[in-house]
């Protein structure tokens, strides 16, 4: 309870009263102006000069003599910042319309650019050291300039307004929204005194970048809404599951589990959906009935949790486990929320839909921009995937997903290496992160879950064998294209009909890759070639990509203030209208919180000439962010009875807020 007896001087907030001593300033400015027997600053700052004997009108004392010390100039800002003194200073510019405005300050009359650099009795060499622009040296170097001047200029800042430039002096927050409004506020206050960027500070967004809105659009909001909301979700009743399995809990399964179920090679699998230790989802695929003969058999699980690609679904881990009630493996990926396997988004039939205006069931076709997307996707991963030695052996479409716009991710990586390990054809660690050559014989194909023994000479097993797998990816790659673009996975078994139905539908270069792809060993084919056939595509995806940057970098500067706005927004609330202290005038009526009551008058409850209330968003983001900031800009703060007036820094109000929430949280 300490705070409630807090005098009220303490805090700095003075009162208005009219700025006196303007008039006062001028004319002293002007008496300096006729002094002639001022000492020449050019004695002061390079200890002669040039001009003394050729008319320099000012005062040089005799050469031998010490030079004088230099003027004690007239305090900028009290040494003392007391009320007292604060009272007196002109500094308040009051930046609404209704009030007065400041007079025009000195020191921006005595920059005109003649004044500055022009004047007839200075000789450029005598600068030599002072050639770049520096601040204080161009008030210096003015005809009438001296430190008096500059100092007495100096009073007539708003600070405040001084602060809101970066480095290369722009503005960088006009006070108001609009940038006319702002200029028409301050018509003669150029800016020269540099101040370092304010990065809390509000600033107007580029006009090619401005949001449109302070929120991320409807539909973003909702997409990332909903994956969060995915994680949450239970599983049903009944399910039987276990409740945690090597610190996963939580499973649900993300397929059907009862009816008819494809197999995984030679096993039945389920995926899960679970939370790690760390809180995060991950996805569990279990291999029913599966019996780990070698313990190697793991060692790509070790290249895969190593493997990093955007395309890649990432493997964290493998083991085995009886928490089933059987022997399963499991393997855990990164969960990617909401996704759909490439057949359920494009080749799965759908319910009945309107196109072209009459009802039709048929799946709509993969336009070709997502196709080519597809393609280089799925190309890109592989490639990765066959630089390290390795091969993906999931080119399918109930084994990549979907996990965002047109954004495809291989799921499964790893999993057919350690069901189909066979020590015979082990890889030895130096194989294993070895780029693996394009296959130069015609050796037959190995089919998932069945590897084949290579015999060719001069190769190793393991080797050979990692050729014909990644040739396998490039055939299954095919087999992909071709399903894809005729909607029926089964597209390849009559080559000659698909291939009339992709000419119709796609171009030339679609066709060309997936013949390429699928066209038989025996020829120097590797995934690189790939890349070499579709260059122009290769440009467009870049360039779609970097708009979606784009895109998303505007999604995220609509939403860049919120935050800390936020943050402010729940202090106050814990601050003002306390219902213990509804009673306690001390509470809100005196002191501290009593200027913070009276800010959010000023922020949130002003009216007009009319009475009606102002209901103006950018005003209250322009004062919030200026308050978090706590710039020294003042405000005035009129009471509710209109009877007293508080003129009062953002920043002492911040030093409020914060003493004020301090307290709350400490008791
Ligand atoms: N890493 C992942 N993150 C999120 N969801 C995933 C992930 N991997 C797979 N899924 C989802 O799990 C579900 C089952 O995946 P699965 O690979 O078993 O596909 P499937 O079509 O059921 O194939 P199969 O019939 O061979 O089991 C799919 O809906 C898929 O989108």
């Amino acid at each position: 309870m300490a705070f409630f007896a807090r005098p009220q001087s303490a805090n700095a907030a003075i009162k208005i009263v009219a700025p006196t001593n303007i008039a006062e300033a001028h004319s002293r400015l002007a008496s300096k102006k006729d002094n002639t027997q001022r000492q020449c600053r050019n004695i002061l700052i390079y200890g002669s000069c040039k001009f003394e004997d050729k008319g320099c009108v000012y005062y040089h004392p005799p050469r031998a003599s010490t030079p004088p010390p230099l003027p004690q100039s007239q305090p900028t800002t009290p040494s003392n910042p007391s009320l007292s003194q604060a009272v007196n200073a002109p500094v308040f510019v009051p930046k609404s319309s209704t009030l007065p405005t400041s007079p025009t300050p000195p020191y921006a009359q005595a920059r005109t650019p003649t004044s500055a650099f022009t004047s007839p009795t200075l000789d450029a060499t005598e600068y030599d050291d002072n050639d770049h622009y520096d601040a204080s040296n161009y008030y210096n170097h003015t005809e009438e300039g001296d430190a008096d001047l500059l100092t007495d200029s100096m009073q007539y800042m708003d600070i405040g307004t001084y602060d809101m430039q970066d480095a290369e002096g722009q503005m960088m927050m006009p006070p108001e929204y609009d940038p006319h409004n702002y200029y028409a506020s301050y018509p003669a206050q150029p800016t020269f005194i540099r101040q370092p960027l304010h990065y809390h500070l509000y600033t107007h967004p580029p006009p090619n970048a401005a949001p449109t809105s302070h929120y991320v659009s409807p539909d973003l909001r909702a997409d990332l809404t909903q994956r969060s909301e995915t994680l949450l979700t239970l599983p049903a009743p009944g399910l039987n599951l276990p409740e945690e399995i090597q610190g996963y809990h939580t499973l649900v399964p993300l397929e059907n589990t009862g009816g008819e179920r494809r197999k995984f090679g030679n096993w039945y699998s389920t995926v899960y959906r679970a939370i790690g230790k760390d809180g995060k989802g991950y996805v569990l695929r279990r291999v029913e009935n599966f019996r780990l003969l070698h313990q190697a058999a793991f060692a790509a699980v070790d290249q895969w949790s190593r493997m990093r690609h955007p395309n890649i679904v990432h493997l964290h881990e493998a083991f085995t486990t009886r928490a089933f009630g059987d022997s399963s493996l499991v393997a855990v990926y990164t969960y990617h929320p909401n996704s759909l396997t490439l057949y359920d988004a494009h080749i799965k039939p759908k319910a009945p839909s309107f196109q072209n205006g009459r009802l039709q069931s048929a799946p709509i076709r993969v336009p070709e921009d997502v196709l080519w997307s597809y393609i280089i996707q799925i190309a890109s991963a592989m490639k990765k995937a066959h630089e390290t030695g390795m091969a993906l052996r999931m080119v399918d479409v109930t084994k990549i997903i979907v996990t965002g716009h047109n954004r495809i991710r291989i799921s499964a990586c790893g999993l057919a290496d350690i069901l189909t390990y066979n020590p015979a054809t082990a890889p030895t660690p130096t194989q294993q992160t070895s780029f693996t050559a394009p296959l130069s014989t015609s050796a037959p194909l190995a089919a998932v879950g069945t590897p084949q023994a290579p015999g060719a000479p001069g190769a190793s097993n393991a080797g050979l064998l990692s050729s014909m797998l990644q040739q396998e990816d490039l055939v299954m790659f095919g087999r992909l294209i071709f399903g894809l673009c005729c909607s029926n996975m089964a597209a390849v078994n009559n080559l000659p009909k698909s291939l009339e139905t992709m000419s119709k539908h796609y171009s030339a270069d679609i066709k060309n890759v997936a013949l390429f792809c699928f066209s038989k060993v025996g020829v120097h084919k590797h995934v690189g070639q790939i890349f070499e056939m579709i260059n122009p595509k290769l440009v467009h995806e870049l360039d779609e990509l970097q708009h979606g940057v784009e895109h998303l970098e505007n999604e995220l500067a609509s939403e860049l203030e919120n935050a800390r706005l936020f943050r402010l927004l729940c202090k106050f609330g814990f601050i003002n209208e306390r219902p213990e202290f509804a009673r306690d005038p001390r509470w809100s009526e005196t002191g501290d919180r009593y200027i913070i009551k009276l800010f959010r008058d000023y922020v949130f409850h002003q009216v007009d000439e009319h009475g009606k209330p102002v209901v103006n968003m950018t005003h209250v983001l322009t004062c919030l962010n200026k308050l978090d900031a706590g710039t020294d800009e003042r405000i005035m703060l009129v009471s509710r009875d209109e009877q007293s007036v508080l003129v009062v820094s953002y920043k002492e109000i911040k030093t409020y807020v914060d003493a004020a929430f301090m307290d709350l949280a400490r008791k």
